[in-house]
């Protein structure tokens, strides 16, 4: 759409007080990203075919599948071209990757998201070097999902009822689906797409039970693409967002895969049945954990998009004077609207920074592991299990309060936010639900508050604990370095709390899961439980708001400085023109019921009713 910038974003631009380039280049980390970024994002989108002449709304859920799929192969052809290149197109230190411009060619989720980012991985982390050596091929025909979660288990995953038995008398695995809970639900592009999958079992060997292992399993024809005998395989119905995600139900009946199909880097089961354990029985779960860092970037990156949206729409409208003899005002001006939207800005900020780190401890780990030394994976998994939580906790709220400040028109799905929003929410549940990741890191936590109540010696980064035992915290300071002391001071009073509880649970008789379950509100709230006072809540107001003034001149040039292209935006409410009304009425002219001037069934329902009696 050509045409004039508004102007109340023209005015906006120029009030900033930053470089917005400068900050472009922190985002990406470094300008030559931000230069590298552009060439692909160039390269990508201005491909046509990846363009709908139909909104992705008015299409059935069926058209939906089918136009994904057909873009997700010019992706992926793309994506193999600028591999085979040698031009690196993953870049996890910057939140706008690759990745993160397919939200915009799909409006919606990549089909092969799975078999990208989850079967590769998976394959490349936890398969033996000759494993790899013959699925990692660039001309490899298989396209892959990961397939875990089932009808009756999702978060409990030693419940997990798929059966892997092995047959020594012919070398194999015999995968089965003993029951309706143990059918396989809701990975993503088994519905339709995929050819092949890693699919998580319980391994049994002479009877024996070893708990659970993944499998790469064939389950369509290579050619045809029917599913191979003794499989049952379809797609799951519509959901409230992820609807080109292609997610899909799998069931087995005795099939059969040769016994070199297990992935076995930290595990293997030899020829003769014998079993060589693994050094840490939790590396099995080491695509959920990379998956769990990976997503605190995306969502960060989910943030930023809608704060984009919000604030340069908020800029535009304008909605009722702050005085009454004076002309009506940008409803960014409000400072209530200040307060929903730059705490959202911020948080993007703050998770992508974490995101980054959260990566590199992850590189970190895994190179500790390759050499043998687990010690550091357990803080890894209560860190991951906690970030992941609260990014995805706090994300979808943030989104949701972006939407809602732009009053009815975040309501419509050209907006892209109600899209954004159902897209993020469902963070909170997949790759382990919000309060069961929660419930590990407070696992973890608790084993140190025991450490710091039975005086034995605590690592560096729990010394925290033994200031708040021996009360050593320092009064209260109204400074970052203070707000991050009453942080450590709510998280020790918090964990004594959840652990007295759960003692008194005990003394009570309680056996300790029982004790754990009634204390696990606690484990998994936060309370006020440091020095603060009611003057320093005061102070702390006050400094908010004078930010939140310092910060709105530069609002817009903040979320400018994202980066983020309109393709990508999808948005009549945040494109960078800020030519909201005329976007929307664009829009609303490509809705099919403005097709003909007289719908059809006026003829056929309405007017044999209101004219009955004048005809
Ligand atoms: C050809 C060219 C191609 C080029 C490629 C180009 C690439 C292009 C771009 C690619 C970009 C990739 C980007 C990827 C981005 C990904 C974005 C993802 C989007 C995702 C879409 C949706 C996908 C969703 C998938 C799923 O949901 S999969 C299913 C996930 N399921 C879960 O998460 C289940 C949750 N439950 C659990 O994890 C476990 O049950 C539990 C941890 C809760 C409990 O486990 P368990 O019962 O076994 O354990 P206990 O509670 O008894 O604890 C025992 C001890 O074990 C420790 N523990 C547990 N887990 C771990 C762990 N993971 N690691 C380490 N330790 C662990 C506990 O702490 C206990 O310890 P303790 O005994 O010492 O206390
Ligand atoms: C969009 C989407 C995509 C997905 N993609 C995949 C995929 O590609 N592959 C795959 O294998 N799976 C996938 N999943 C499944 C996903 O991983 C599970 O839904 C998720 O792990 C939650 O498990 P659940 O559904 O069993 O929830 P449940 O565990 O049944 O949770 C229901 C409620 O019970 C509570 N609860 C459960 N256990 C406890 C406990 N121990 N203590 C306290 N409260 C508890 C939870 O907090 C929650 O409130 C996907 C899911 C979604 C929504």
């Amino acid at each position: 759409m050509g045409g004039r910038v508004n102007e109340d974003l023209i005015k906006e631009r120029r009030k900033c007080t930053f470089d917005i380039k400068e900050l472009t280049h922190i985002i990406d980390c470094g300008e030559e990203n931000t230069i590298k970024r552009k060439q692909i994002d160039n390269y990508i989108l201005n491909i046509k075919e990846l363009w709908d002449d139909v909104p992705e709304e008015y299409l059935s859920h069926k058209e939906r599948y089918e136009n994904a799929i057909k873009k997700a192969f010019i992706v992926l052809k793309v994506l193999r071209q600028l591999h085979t290149g040698n031009i690196q197109i993953t870049d996890h230190r910057t939140p706008t990757n690759v990745y993160s411009i397919q939200d915009g060619i799909f409006r919606n989720v990549n089909p092969l998201l799975i078999h990208i980012g989850l079967f590769w991985s998976t394959i490349a982390a936890q398969a033996s070097t000759e494993q790899q050596a013959e699925w990692l091929q660039p001309d490899s025909s298989m396209i892959g999902t990961y397939v875990q979660t089932e009808l009756g288990h999702g978060s409990f995953i030693r419940g997990i009822e798929t059966t892997a038995t092995y047959d020594s008398t012919t070398d194999e695995f015999i995968l089965h689906t003993p029951r309706l809970s143990a059918y396989k639900w809701w990975p993503g592009g088994l519905g339709n797409t995929a050819n092949a999958c890693l699919v998580m079992a319980q391994l049994y060997i002479n009877g024996t039970c070893h708990g659970l292992h993944i499998f790469l399993a064939q389950i369509r024809d290579f050619d045809t693409h029917k599913p191979l005998p003794g499989i049952k395989v379809g797609e799951i119905g519509p959901k409230m967002g992820f609807n080109t995600a292609d997610n899909g139900f799998l069931g087995f009946d005795n099939h059969r895969i040769p016994r070199t199909n297990m992935l076995m880097k930290n595990v293997q089961v030899l020829r003769d049945g014998t079993y060589v354990k693994p050094k840490h029985d939790k590396l099995t779960y080491g695509s959920m954990l990379l998956t769990r860092v990976t997503l605190i970037s995306d969502l960060a990156y989910q943030l930023s998009k809608a704060a984009t949206i919000a604030v340069r729409y908020s800029a535009v409208r304008r909605q009722s004077p702050i005085k009454s003899n004076e002309p009506e005002r940008q409803i960014l001006d409000f400072v209530s609207q200040q307060h929903k939207l730059f705490i959202t800005i911020a948080s993007s900020h703050v998770y992508r920074v974490v995101g980054l780190w959260m990566w590199n401890s992850h590189k970190r780990v895994t190179a500790d592991i390759h050499e043998g030394n687990m010690g550091q994976l357990p803080e890894l998994h209560a860190l991951a299990c906690c970030l992941k939580a609260i990014s995805s906790r706090d994300a979808s709220a943030l989104v949701e309060q972006c939407r809602l400040a732009c009053g009815g028109h975040g309501y419509m799905m050209a907006s892209n936010l109600p899209q954004i929003y159902a897209y993020t929410t469902a963070a909170v549940t997949y790759e382990g639900e919000y309060t069961v990741l929660l419930l590990q890191t407070a696992r973890y936590l608790v084993k140190f508050w025991r450490l710091a109540a039975e005086h034995k010696p605590l690592p560096q980064n729990f010394a925290y604990f033994e200031d708040y035992i021996k009360k050593n915290f320092e009064q209260w300071r109204n400074s970052p370095e203070g707000i991050i002391e009453g942080f450590k001071a709510i998280v020790a009073g918090k964990t004594k709390a959840a652990y007295d509880t759960l003692q008194c649970n005990l003394r009570n008789g309680r056996e300790f899961e029982e004790a754990w379950n009634m204390a696990s509100v606690q484990l998994t709230n936060a309370s006020e439980y440091s020095t603060i006072s009611r003057n320093d809540i005061e102070a702390l107001q006050s400094r908010y708001e004078e930010l939140l003034a310092l910060i709105r001149p530069n609002a817009v040039g903040l979320v400018d400085a994202f980066d983020i292209r309109d393709e990508v935006l999808c948005s009549t409410l945040g494109a960078y023109d800020g030519r909201v009304y005329e976007r929307m009425m664009e829009e609303a002219s490509k809705s099919p019921l403005n097709e003909d001037v007289v719908n059809e069934s006026f003829h056929k329902y309405i007017r044999p009713v209101t004219m009955k009696n004048k005809l």
